[in-house]
């Protein structure tokens, strides 16, 4: 059955396509497993889903396939291990995001859906960034319990997961490794992207926060105003006033409650979004009818103590995938 949502920027016919761009990389974070995550959710039915029970054509992209990321991992490890930089692997992550980037520009037609499986966070940089080749006006919706929007400057940890949004608005570009200028100038404007979710945001992020004014509703906000109001005002500001302006959002899970679903992920924090928030921001944003492009990200099935914890990440992963395509919606 298809349900009754009008696409406004996709194919609406029977022809109607969701490209699944796999992005098993796990280089933006200290830990394996999170490579995974295209793997599991397609284990899990994830392609059988979007294709018979909501009626789309799916078609697979594999831009890493011909990487050797374990063998370029240990090789950036062992370089890094005396040269201590201020970010790890940068040259590594920059190579990936800079296929995936590609995948996403050149194999994905404008009227398509593009679906991005991580991988780590930093694969945003790649996705989105292609996605605003083909809608340059998109506006970003990004549920994270974090900002990711820490510069190479102010990186604390140096890995590249809890940067992504600073590259793609260009923050300190004069600092970046020769590697990442293959992105875009003027890509992201900081008034096209507003957060949901967020708890566990840096110092040095909150600044930038500040100083950019950038839209950010926190848990906090969550709790005040309710997650529909939220996400009616993180629509309302990245649309700018635009009706049809294409929304695609960035969607880490670790933005929901480890307790309500999400225990498998490498940066947990307690107190997120619980099971029908973390499903609801979906729907409604599909209904405006406006969403082009979906990440689903940091879902690492080697993080859980047993099958039903890694079951349990896995499966809200794939309703997310679901009801940002319109499965609950009738
Ligand atoms: N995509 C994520 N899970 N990011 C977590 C980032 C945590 C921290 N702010 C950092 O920069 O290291
Ligand atoms: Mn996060
Ligand atoms: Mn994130």
């Amino acid at each position: 059955m298809q349900n009754s949502i009008h696409f406004k920027h996709l194919n609406n016919s029977e022809n109607r396509t969701c490209k699944i761009v796999l992005a098993p990389f796990n280089g933006g974070q200290p830990h394996g497993g999170v490579d995974l995550g295209p793997e599991y959710m397609l284990k899990h039915g994830l392609k059988e889903q979007i294709e018979e029970t909501l009626n789309w054509k799916t078609e697979i992209i594999d831009p890493l396939k011909n990487l050797d990321l374990e063998k370029l991992k240990s090789e950036a490890d062992l370089k890094e291990k005396e040269l201590k930089p201020k970010i790890k692997r940068a040259d590594l992550v920059s190579l990936a995001n800079e296929k995936i980037y590609n995948a996403c520009k050149n194999e994905i037609k404008k009227d398509e859906f593009q679906l991005t499986l991580g991988g780590d966070h930093s694969i945003a940089i790649g996705s989105i960034a292609g996605l605003l080749s083909r809608h340059p006006d998109a506006g970003i919706i990004w549920i994270d319990a974090h900002a990711d929007i820490n510069t190479v400057n102010t990186t604390e940890s140096g890995n590249l997961h809890g940067c992504p949004v600073s590259f793609l608005a260009n923050m300190d570009r004069q600092d970046w490794p020769e590697s990442f200028k293959w992105i875009p100038e003027n890509l992201l404007k900081t008034n096209k992207i507003a957060y949901i979710g967020l708890r566990d945001v840096d110092e040095g992020e909150k600044k930038i926060l500040k100083d950019n004014n950038i839209k950010a509703f926190s848990m906090y906000h969550v709790d005040r105003f309710g997650i529909n109001s939220v996400v009616e005002q993180a629509l309302e500001h990245v649309s700018q006033g635009n009706k049809d302006c294409p929304i695609m959002i960035s969607y880490d899970v670790d933005a929901i409650d480890p307790e309500a679903s999400v225990k498998c992920t490498g940066t947990k924090v307690d107190y997120g979004l619980n099971n029908r928030e973390a499903l609801f921001l979906c729907e409604r944003i599909c209904e405006t009818g406006n969403v082009v492009a979906l990440d689903v990200v940091e879902v690492n099935p080697s993080l859980g103590a047993d099958e039903h914890e890694i079951l349990k990440t896995v499966a809200i992963g794939c309703s997310i995938v679901r009801c940002s395509l319109g499965e609950t919606l009738l």
